[in-house]
């Protein structure tokens, strides 16, 4: 089994945790806009499936730079379904039944909720709003118009905001543990009150490999943990663990907080009502969020060596978070 992967964290990370004592996955790091090394790949491990993690993943980054977004999610999408489909029509016809294309993809393409909204299903039309989504969108879009031209059985996974060990540090958990860490400024966008529906990544990572084995061509899940909070409750609560696991004399890491210039088209809410995929898939979130931001810090408290050397590319220009002045309050 091959799970191609290139570029993001989420669950990227989780899979990889997960699968990579298992025998039958093969975890592959490679550019899926490289045709030619994508082709070499299935011919050289022959998978029975795929599951494609392989996303620009980060918002912030996709407003600063779409084109590379459009090249990796819309391109690379293309890239890697073209070279499956070349290698599963060579296939025989059992192996090319149970052959299957498993496309991991995020909640924001069906758009922003607003309070009392109910929560997204697999039949919420899609709306996205951001370079980001707009490109998970269309690669969405291709693995089932693959499914449906030229019967390649695909399927489509949608997740909510993941977190947990190794996250990269340009999202909001990681970077606000890290810079609470570090006495740095917290930078909350806005007024704080966005949602955002979160899956600790172990959960995530178990529904992914549950749903390769069972997952069915043309239909779609919608992953999630029922448990949405706002930024800055979110923010608090990791100031508190860490008050908790590491006090600061100079006080509860809350003073930090700085509400700075928002995100342009910020999206308001996500959450994700995943019962179809807990009844079809025999799956269930097993962390509370609680225990599992506990569990988060304490990593990110243990593995310093990590974040800092990522921690120092910033200062040599390359973006973690928020490019807006802090103090800047909107
Ligand atoms: C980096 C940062 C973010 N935020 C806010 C913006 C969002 O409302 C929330 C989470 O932001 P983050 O960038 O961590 O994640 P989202 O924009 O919700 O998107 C994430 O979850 C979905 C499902 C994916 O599919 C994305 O790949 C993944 O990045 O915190 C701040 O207030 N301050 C900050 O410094």
């Amino acid at each position: 089994m091959v799970n191609v992967d290139c570029m993001t964290y989420a669950a990227t990370t989780a899979s990889t945790a997960s699968v990579s004592s298992d025998p039958r996955y093969v975890h592959i790091r490679a550019d899926i806009t490289d045709g030619a090394a994508m082709r070499d790949i299935f011919a050289t491990h022959r998978p029975d499936a795929v599951m494609h993690l392989a996303a620009e993943s980060h918002v912030d980054r996709s407003i600063d730079r779409p084109v590379t977004f459009v090249r990796t999610n819309v391109e690379g999408t293309f890239t890697l379904l073209d070279a499956a489909r070349q290698y599963w029509s060579t296939l025989d016809a059992h192996r090319r039944e149970a052959f299957r294309f498993h496309h991991i993809s995020t909640d924001e393409v069906f758009g922003s909720l607003q309070p009392g909204d109910p929560a997204f299903t697999e039949t919420t039309p899609y709306d996205p709003r951001s370079p980001y989504s707009a490109t998970k969108a269309a690669s969405d879009h291709l693995v089932r118009a693959w499914q449906h031209t030229y019967g390649l059985p695909t399927f489509v996974t949608n997740t909510t905001n993941n977190y947990g060990f190794w996250h990269f540090p340009e999202k909001l958990i990681p970077l606000v543990t890290i810079n609470a860490i570090e006495g740095r400024p917290l930078p909350v966008y806005g007024n704080g009150t966005n949602v955002r529906d979160w899956l600790f990544v172990d959960d995530h990572a178990e529904a992914l490999v549950l749903a390769v084995e069972r997952g069915r061509p043309g239909e779609t899940y919608a992953i999630g943990a029922r448990q949405p909070r706002r930024n800055i409750d979110v923010v608090r609560t990791i100031c508190r663990v860490l008050d908790e696991e590491c006090p600061d004399p100079a006080g509860s890491r809350e003073r930090l907080i700085h509400y700075v210039t928002d995100r342009p088209g910020h999206d308001f809410r996500y959450e994700i009502d995943p019962s179809h995929a807990e009844a079809a898939l025999g799956w269930k979130a097993r962390h509370d969020f609680d225990a599992g931001i506990r569990s988060t810090v304490r990593w990110y408290l243990q593995h310093r060596e990590w974040w800092e050397e990522i921690r120092n590319r910033q200062y040599a220009g390359e973006r973690l978070g928020t490019t807006s002045k802090i103090g800047n309050a909107a």
